[in-house]
Order: C-alpha cells, then sequence, then structure tokens
C-alpha cells in the first residue's frame, strides 16, 4: 500500500514538473486563433525604485533598456518586494476590435493599474487590487479582472503592482467566452476540491460531537482551518468579507488564517500518534511551535510589519509540514499503529505545500499545476488522514469490544461474572413476573474447598472449579442463566421452572458432579457441592406472590438455603420451604 502510494506521489510530482511551459517563439501576443494565454512569457518587468512612475516614464524605461521577459507562465518575485511595472503587447490582425478579458488570477495583490496605450497614447486606464471594495473593482470578479475591446493593430498594455504580500502576477488574457469557460471549469474544481475537504471537515466534527474524541475535533478544525485559508487567498472569503475594514485587512487575514491550520494540523497529530508517549521532547517541540510562532505574528501585527508576521507564517507552514514527516518517523518507531499511511500522507502533502510556497515565492514556476499543488497535496492527506482515522476508531471499538466482554465474563470459566449475570438476570425475573411463570434460582457451592487448594495445589483447584463451571453450563438449557458467584461458587437462574422442578434438577446436577474426577499426580480427585435452591411454586415465594418479590430477595433465600445445606453436613441440596425454614431435599447418604 505505502509503495503504491509513493508512486503515485512521484507520478504527480512529475506531472507538476511536466507542466511547467517552454518558452514562446512569438512574444507580442496575437489574437489570431486565439482563445486563451497565460502573459508570464510575453511580458517585460521591472521593479520600481524610489518615487512612483507614470506609465509613460515606466514605458520609457521599458523602451530603453533590455529588461527580461518572465520565464514562466507568472512572474513570480516573492514576499516583500518593490512594486512591479509589466509590459505586454496584443496584436489584433483583424480588421475589426475584438473583446477580451484581462485577469489577474491571485486575489490578494493590494493596488492594480492597468493602462491601455496605442501609438504612445493613453486610451484607458483601469484600477483595481484587494484595497478596493468589492463593488468598486472593474469588474465583479473574485480577482483583478476586466473586459477590453482591442481594436486592429498593436496595443501596448501596461500594469503597475503593488503588494506586500507574494509578489505573484499571473496574467491571463482570453476571449470572453473562453473566460467564461475557464471561470465554470474552475468552479467545477474548486467545488470539488474544497466540496470532499468541507465534507470530511464537517463529518468529523460530527464524529467528535458523538464521540467526544478530540482527534477527530482537532482534524475537522485542521481541514476547516485550511479551507478558509484558501477561501481567503484565492479569494472567496474576500467576496463575503468586504475590504473596508481596513487597507491591509485581507493580508492579514491571509496571515493568520495561513498559520490556523498549521497549528490545528498540529496538535491533530499529536493527539493521532500519541507523541507524548514515546517522543516527550518532540511533543514539546511541536506544542511551543505552536505558540511562539503565532506570538510573533501577533506582534508583528501590533507593530504592523505585515512582511515580518508573513515571513513567520510561511517559516511555520513549512516548518508545519516538517514535523509532520518527522512526527511520522518517530511514530513508525515506535510502532504505532497506521505511521506508515500517515508518513505517505504527510510527505505528499509537504511536497505539494512545497511547490505551492515556491511557486508563489517566486522559486520555481508559477503555472496552474504548481499553484494548485497544495490543494491536490491536500485533498490527498485528508483522505489519507480520515482513513487513519477510521482504522484508529475501529481498533477502539475492537479494544472496547474485548473490555465489554471481560467486563462480563469470568476469564477462568469463560461463564458470566456477577456483573455479568446481573442486568440479563433481571430482565429474565420481570419476564417471569410479566409472564405469570414460576422462576428458580440454585446457588452451588463446592464442599471443602480450601483443602482441596491446600492438599493438590492452586492449579487442581482452578481445574476443579472450570469442572464445575463447564458440567454446569452444560446441564442448563439456552434460556438458563448460570454465572460464577464468587471463588468456588456459582448460581443459575432457570427460567420457567418451579422451584420443586428446580431443586429435582439441583439434585441431578450434584450427582453429576460427585461423578467427576480431577485427575493429578497424586490420583484421581472427586469433590462434591452443597446446593441451595430458591423458587416460586404457583408464582407464590416464601409466602409472598412473585410478583412482590425482588430478584435479590430470591437469590437472598437461595443463599440461606444453601447455608443450611452446608450447616446439615454438606453433599446435599437444601430447598427453602414455606416462609423461610428450610426443608432438606436431599443428602449423599440417602
Ligand atoms: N484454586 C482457586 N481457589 C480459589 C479461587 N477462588 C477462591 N479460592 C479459594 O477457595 C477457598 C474457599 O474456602 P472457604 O470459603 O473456606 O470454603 P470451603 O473450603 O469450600 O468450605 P465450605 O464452603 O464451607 O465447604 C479459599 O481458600 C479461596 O482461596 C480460585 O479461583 N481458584
Amino acid at each position: 500500500m505505502g509503495l503504491r502510494l509513493s508512486i503515485v506521489s512521484l507520478l504527480f510530482i512529475a506531472m507538476l514538473i511536466a507542466g511547467c511551459g517552454t518558452e514562446p517563439k512569438e512574444r507580442v501576443v496575437d489574437l489570431a486563433d486565439f482563445k486563451s494565454q497565460m502573459l508570464g512569457q510575453h511580458s517585460r518587468y521591472f521593479q520600481e525604485q524610489g518615487d512612483q512612475l507614470s506609465w509613460q516614464q515606466a514605458a520609457s524605461q521599458f523602451a530603453q533598456s533590455d529588461l527580461p521577459y518572465g520565464h514562466s507562465e507568472s512572474i513570480a518575485l516573492g514576499i516583500g518586494t518593490e512594486p512591479v511595472w509589466l509590459h505586454f503587447q496584443v496584436n489584433n490582425p483583424q480588421a475589426t476590435a475584438r473583446e477580451m478579458r484581462l485577469a489577474v488570477k491571485t486575489p490578494w495583490l493590494d493596488i492594480i493599474d492597468a493602462y491601455i496605450v496605442a501609438d504612445n497614447t493613453l486610451i484607458a486606464h483601469i484600477n483595481g487590487g484587494d484595497y478596493l471594495p468589492f463593488e468598486q473593482r472593474p469588474m465583479a470578479h473574485e480577482n483583478f479582472a476586466f473586459k477590453y475591446q482591442f481594436e486592429p493593430g498593436l496595443t501596448d498594455v501596461y500594469l503597475r503592482v503593488e503588494s506586500l504580500g507574494p509578489m505573484a502576477i499571473p496574467l491571463e488574457l482570453s476571449t470572453v467566452e473562453q473566460a467564461q469557460q475557464l471561470d465554470i471549469a474552475s468552479a467545477y474544481r474548486f467545488g470539488l476540491l474544497y466540496g470532499m475537504l468541507l465534507a470530511l471537515s464537517l463529518y468529523n466534527s460530527l464524529l467528535y460531537l458523538i464521540t467526544r474524541e478530540k482527534e477527530f475535533g482537532l482534524y475537522s478544525l485542521y481541514l476547516a482551518g485550511f479551507v478558509l485559508n484558501s477561501f481567503s487567498y484565492t479569494g472567496q472569503l474576500h467576496e463575503i468579507i468586504t475590504v473596508d475594514l481596513g487597507v491591509h485587512f485581507q493580508d492579514w487575514l491571509d496571515c493568520f488564517l495561513m498559520i490556523t491550520y498549521s497549528v490545528a494540523g498540529l496538535h491533530f497529530a499529536r493527539a493521532l500518534l500519541k507523541t507524548k508517549n514515546y517522543a516527550p521532547v518532540l511533543d514539546r517541540v511541536v506544542v511551543w511551535t505552536t505558540i511562539a510562532f503565532p506570538l510573533g505574528i501577533l506582534l508583528g501585527a501590533l507593530a504592523n510589519q505585515l512582511v515580518f508576521s508573513l515571513l513567520l507564517g510561511f517559516m511555520l507552514n513549512s516548518g508545519f509540514a516538517t514535523l509532520f514527516i518527522i512526527m511520522g518517523i518517530r511514530a513508525r518507531q515506535a510502532q504505532v499503529d497506521s505511521a506508515n499511511l500517515f508518513i505517505v500522507a504527510s510527505v505528499t502533502a509537504a511536497v505539494c505545500i512545497g511547490i505551492s510556497t515556491m511557486a508563489v515565492a517566486g522559486i520555481v514556476p508559477y503555472n496552474a499545476y504548481t499553484f494548485q499543488a497544495i490543494e491536490v497535496g491536500m485533498v490527498f492527506e485528508a483522505i489519507m488522514l480520515a482513513i487513519v482515522l477510521a482504522k484508529r476508531f475501529n481498533l477502539v471499538q475492537q479494544d472496547l469490544a474485548v473490555a465489554e466482554k471481560f467486563a462480563h465474563t469470568d476469564p477462568l470459566t469463560n461463564v458470566n461474572n456477577r456483573r455479568g449475570f446481573q442486568q440479563p438476570a433481571e430482565a429474565l425475573f420481570k419476564a417471569a413476573v410479566d409472564n405469570n411463570q414460576d422462576i428458580a434460582v440454585l446457588l452451588i457451592d463446592i464442599d471443602h474447598f480450601k483443602r482441596i487448594n491446600d492438599q493438590y495445589g492452586h492449579t487442581v483447584g482452578d481445574e476443579v472449579i472450570q469442572m464445575t463451571a463447564s458440567c454446569l453450563a452444560n446441564s442448563t438449557r439456552k434460556t438458563d442463566l448460570i454465572a460464577r458467584w464468587g471463588g468456588e461458587e456459582f448460581i443459575m437462574l432457570l427460567n420457567n421452572t418451579s422451584q420443586a422442578e428446580g431443586r429435582n434438577f439441583a439434585e441431578r446436577i450434584r450427582l453429576s458432579l460427585a461423578e467427576l474426577r480431577c485427575n493429578t499426580p497424586s490420583g484421581a480427585v472427586n469433590f462434591t457441592v452443597s446446593i441451595g435452591a430458591a423458587g416460586s411454586n404457583q408464582r407464590v415465594c416464601a409466602g409472598k406472590k412473585l410478583a412482590e418479590l425482588s430478584l435479590p430477595e430470591l437469590i437472598k433465600c437461595a443463599d440461606s438455603a444453601l447455608y443450611e445445606a452446608k450447616k446439615a453436613g454438606r453433599n446435599r441440596v437444601v430447598e427453602l420451604c414455606g416462609d423461610c425454614p428450610f426443608t432438606e431435599a436431599s443428602t449423599a447418604e440417602k
């Protein structure tokens, strides 16, 4: 299983690398036969130094110097960078204007200015970015996007992007129809990935409410935190929470949501793998990581140092992925169940998170695959961890079933113990009263058992107890109940049986037990039992109607009868008679 999953992970990573594009032959974007294109490799760029430039100053800088083109689908320069200017050209070879949509496919960029220029004349200036309230943006879209009619011939587009967050600028130019199709496809993809994560989160929160097992609660928080973080940084959350809470509110929201899921995830892993039991130092490192980083980020927030806090956030996220793997390896060494599955899940997720983080930071090429790697990785991990949780739950259930069995069964004889007897006996007694039937109780005690122990040893004593239990169990009907009442004492509850029938039955088992021989090195050992019998005749017992009597009272009567049997010399059945004088039913001598 582990190997197969590793192969799938490797294939997925290979797919991501294959997704990184090659250089285009033509840098000018040609609208002939055009549907949609990412413009990273069609755009030149530079970072603004000093005062803010006008579009003309930027245009002359592009004209004068040999500035580089982007080397992947998106220009990505990391966090805390200066404002960036981009320039690309669009050629419309047709005789009529064509309407296109330009979109920047990340929502967190603060201020974006697009200048459309033809023949060195500014035709349009479109302004947007997440500093603008949603309704003031150029078009109702989660990202900066606008439609524009490109006239025949060459058009220059200049873009100025300013952001404190990660400077990744995935520009996409599409025909309006293609843009709609891309939006629909993206909505389906989004719905599928996040639907799965949300469903798992919801399901596990319900499991937590029912079972109160904290693993389920933390797992649910972990998934919900991830979904909220993604909703925030892909822009969905920004549509719900508008930006009028302040210019950098979205950036800070991204930053805090980013660490929420790391913190919940680490505590989930601690609880799931029970790290504290075998790796206390690692456990403390994890706990302190989840305290120190959020505190640092909070201090950054108080001092309004977004770049500092974002850096801490990125560090915690990469540290979180690494800690997950280390915890998995330690769990494997400590032979924790499902540690292998946990490692496969966390390694795959870590690789995917790393790819997305590096794509945004500009370290690996930014494209649709590298940008969305984190989501695919998370869904994969979420499914794997759900399997681990289900397996864990199953094991707990099995343990509970075993514990339940031992709580009710005597391990020496395999018959009920007192606890196992109590509840079904009460039910049987109540049924007898309700159905107007007689019921009888026998208490059976091995005679001079101490002597057997003393003379032959406890092992022989145990064997005698076991022989007695199997003989009693073999003599009863399915509807009767038998239990080990104490050391060498047994109880039987005989369903639909009068005291007289019970007494006869007791006599039969007394004789059968007396026939048994327990083989020991010093010869065969035989033993006898005394039995106290109590029950109802015609639904009347000890002068009372059965309905007015309780089971403990009936057992007490049998116990008194047993006492009488012992007093009268043992190896006999004594039955309850009248209001509680006792009648000896039989003795060995008879
Ligand atoms: N081998 C063995 N001995 C047990 C077990 N449970 C209780 N005993 C012993 O059973 C003995 C019971 O002794 P007593 O209560 O004096 O009863 P007795 O010797 O059978 O005498 P009477 O009941 O009066 O005939 C004690 O010595 C206990 O230690 C057990 O599971 N295995």
